[in-house]
């Protein structure tokens, strides 16, 4: 990226960069100040009680914009379709919600087992050993009498009377078959007993549990081949814009779609099953007839949020009477964010087009709307200290991209609204208040999915 692409990025318009100047934090032409393209619309409520010109403030309440967190929250609140638990085999279970309770379907260890390769033994020692062995897997072995051992294997079933199991490196045997112990032998020393886990019926998971490659062994081992689960929510990707290359270099004037290929995997790894990507261009008769046909649950748009000769997003919406939930949010990037209901149980999440102000959208309203349809817990919020001071909008909610490193969170630059560079090495997203935030101060920290090491990651 060279200067002036960095330039490009600080957009400020006269009253931001008025703002910065009164606060002492002149606009700086670094990529840590980038607020975006100049409002549709007066500027936030948010902002309002801190103006002293009556007629700004006046314009400043009357703008519809919603504050970040409570867009998050009006997000969250998206009701879920009742009664669609499914069943599931295991292997497609992976990152879906259990519906109901998981609870044993048998004793866990179904049967007293040898936990050590070695001898079971019964009574006291010296014992004489069995010329044939106990596997894993083999039906019941004959019962021991006291002074006989036999050799048994790991998860093998143990004889009836044994009394412990002496393991292979704490006994010797003689050229008779005696077994002797090198070491103190414990009654029931590493055998372990049936239903020592868990009794059959006993409840191991509570509905609501995310299924993750642990639980998925535990219900296999407690004797489910099919879990019952919510199904991940299904949504369909609409990617507008007729200046959008699918392949090759950018050129006269088109770019390349960055959403297309971003957007899908990491709605998979929001919960959601995509069922759609579909290219429209700049077709508002296009866009209307795929949101009428659409039976997504939710619908996601990128581009066309703004106010124009293309950007076809309201009034469509307008069109089809759908319902404005949240129109802009007051954050930067992705201003122009929007949240409508176009009919019961269906939603429309419109991400603006710059890719970065996409990934605003997609973090502060598909994220809490798909963990509520999916049925997931949300994540426990929490802070970290930042490594360097950031710049922050004035009046509104800044995220940017940044890096965990030990107990800090590192800002990282190119995190301009177009940019990718930035949040393409990133771990989270620090959420930066009005105004800036200084070295050392908390802030709140949005993980990325896949930084989390978590189950969410579903990439097939
Ligand atoms: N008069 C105003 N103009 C703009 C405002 C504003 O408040 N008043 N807001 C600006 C902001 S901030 C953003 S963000 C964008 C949002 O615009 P749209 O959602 O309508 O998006 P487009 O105009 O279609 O595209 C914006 C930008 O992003 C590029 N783009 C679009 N789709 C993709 C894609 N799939 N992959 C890569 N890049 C994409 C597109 O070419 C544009 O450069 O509006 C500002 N304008
Ligand atoms: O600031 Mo826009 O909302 O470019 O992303």
């Amino acid at each position: 990226m060279t200067a002036s692409g960095r330039f490009e990025e600080i957009d400020f318009d006269v009253e931001e960069a008025l703002a910065l100047v009164k606060e002492g934090g002149a606009p700086v032409p670094d990529d840590s100040g980038s607020t975006g393209a100049s409002r549709p619309v007066p500027s936030p409520a948010a902002g309002a009680a801190s103006r002293k010109d009556p007629a700004e403030r006046q314009a400043a309440e009357q703008h519809t914009a919603t504050p970040w967190q409570r867009a998050r929250t009006i997000a969250g609140r998206a009701p879920r379709r009742p009664d669609t638990a499914v069943s599931v085999t295991l292997d497609a279970a992976l990152g879906l919600v259990l519906a109901a309770p998981l609870a044993a379907l048998s004793d866990l260890p179904s049967f007293d087992t040898s936990a050590m390769d070695g001898w079971a033994v019964a009574g006291p020692g010296p014992w004489d050993v069995r010329a044939e062995g106990v596997l894993a897997g083999h039906g019941a072995p004959q019962r021991l009498t006291d002074g006989e051992a036999v050799k048994i294997a790991t998860g093998a079933r143990i004889p009836q009377d044994a009394s412990a199991v002496i393991r292979s490196e704490h006994g010797r045997t003689d050229e008779k078959e005696r077994l002797y112990a090198t070491r103190d032998v414990a009654h029931g020393q590493d055998i372990r007993p049936r239903g020592q886990e868990c009794r059959s019926g006993d409840p191991l998971l509570p509905p609501g549990t995310l299924v993750t490659p642990a639980v998925l062994g535990l219900a296999a081992a407690a004797g489910y081949d099919t879990v019952a689960a919510l199904p991940r929510p299904r949504a369909e990707i609409l990617v507008l814009g007729d200046e959008l290359l699918t392949e090759g270099l950018p050129h006269d004037g088109l770019i390349r779609d960055a959403l297309g290929p971003m957007l899908p995997p990491w709605l998979r790894a929001l919960g959601a099953e995509v069922v759609a990507v579909r290219r429209l261009g700049d077709d508002a008769e296009a866009l209307r007839k795929a949101l009428k046909n659409s039976d997504a649950d939710l619908i996601v748009t990128t581009g066309g949020t703004a106010a124009g000769p293309v950007d076809h997003v309201h009034p469509i919406l307008r069109r089809l009477g759908a319902e404005l939930l949240v129109d802009g949010v007051e954050v930067r990037p992705g201003h122009p964010m929007l949240l409508a209901r176009l009919k019961d149980n269906q939603h429309l999440v419109g991400l603006p087009g710059n890719p970065l102000a996409a990934v605003s959208g997609l973090l502060t309203l598909a994220e809490p709307l798909l963990r509520t349809l999916a049925g997931r817990a949300a994540p426990e919020p929490y802070t970290l200290p930042l490594q360097d001071s950031v710049h922050g909008h004035p009046y509104d909610t800044r995220l940017i991209p940044v890096v965990l490193r030990g107990d800090r969170a590192v800002p990282l630059h190119y995190n301009g609204p177009a940019m990718l560079r930035g949040i393409a090495v990133a771990d989270a997203l620090a959420v930066v208040p009005a105004g800036g935030a200084r070295t050392g101060q908390e802030l709140e920290i949005l993980d990325l999915p896949w930084a989390m090491a978590g189950i969410e990651v579903c990439f097939t």
